[in-house]
């Protein structure tokens, strides 16, 4: 069920005391189809979609020092610094209003997870891991033709070694805690989101329960209601 957040002070701009927010994180490896099944998800499920690659893409335009630092290393296909991408994340959720986030591409090592937990502390419903081999994953970056200047062969070689070395270790951890939903990506993107669409509807499933208990339990009309359903019709009551 979604988890009620409680804010914390240090915050420089900060959800509203007691929002419910719902995070999912999207990973896989680099061309395994986050992006595409994202705004599939999107569309079905109102999240608002946020894909940690497209956000530092946009402060490379920015052309400050620090997007000249990302820029070169995203061209060599490394990873930005933790807390950089976190800050960027926070912003662009504070921004956006919603209150249910996909976070694509992240996190990418063990230092993006500590310092998501550092600094937003929302922990994730679940990570959905878009599993899928690495010569489909090579043969759809080549074809991806979005001019991006990391899809080359080789920048594409450091990025497959940075998600075996440091991106595995994530899933694992997440694998432990029962938090990992992993779908088949090899398939075509229709067939792919049919089980990513599974996996969704039983978020919605447990809010629904959850909201319907304890709208049963607070709404003094419906508990009115209840309790005179249950006398008239002696049923043990098994609300609470
Ligand atoms: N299931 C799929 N089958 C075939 N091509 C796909 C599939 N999913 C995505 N693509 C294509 O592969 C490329 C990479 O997909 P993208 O969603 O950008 O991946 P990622 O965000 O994981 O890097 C894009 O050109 C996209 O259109
Ligand atoms: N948490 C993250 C996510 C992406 N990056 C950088 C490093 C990645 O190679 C690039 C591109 O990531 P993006 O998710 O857009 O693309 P791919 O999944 O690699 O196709 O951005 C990062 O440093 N930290």
């Amino acid at each position: 069920m979604a988890e009620v957040v409680e804010v914390h002070k240090d915050w420089s701009g900060s959800f509203p005391s007691g929002k419910k927010i719902t995070v999912v994180f999207v990973i896989g490896g680099p061309g395994s189809g986050k992006g595409t099944q994202c705004a599939k998800i999107v569309s079905h499920f109102g999240f608002t979609h946020l894909s940690a690659g497209d956000l530092l893409r946009e402060e490379v335009k920015s052309d400050t020092e620090q997007g000249t630092m990302i820029k070169n290393l995203m061209h060599e296909g490394k990873l930005v610094p933790s807390e950089i991408i976190v800050r960027l994340l926070l912003k662009a959720m504070l921004a956006s209003g919603n209150d249910k986030f996909l976070i694509d591409g992240f996190p990418r090592n063990e230092e993006n997870r500590e310092a998501y937990e550092k600094i937003i502390k929302i922990e994730p419903e679940f990570v959905l891991l878009i599993d899928c081999s690495r010569e489909e994953m090579e043969r759809r970056i080549l074809h991806r033709n979005q001019g991006r200047d990391d899809d080359n062969m080789e920048t594409i070689r450091r990025r497959f070694e940075v998600f075996q070395q440091s991106t595995l270790p994530v899933i694992q951890h997440y694998e432990k805690m029962g938090k990992l939903r992993r779908v088949d990506g090899d398939r075509q993107p229709d067939m792919v989101f049919e089980d990513v669409k599974a996996v969704f509807a039983q978020l919605n499933t447990q809010a629904n329960q959850g909201s319907n208990v304890s709208r049963a339990q607070t709404n003094p009309f419906k508990r009115w209601f209840l309790d005179l359903f249950c006398s008239c019709f002696d049923v043990a009551d098994r609300r609470n």
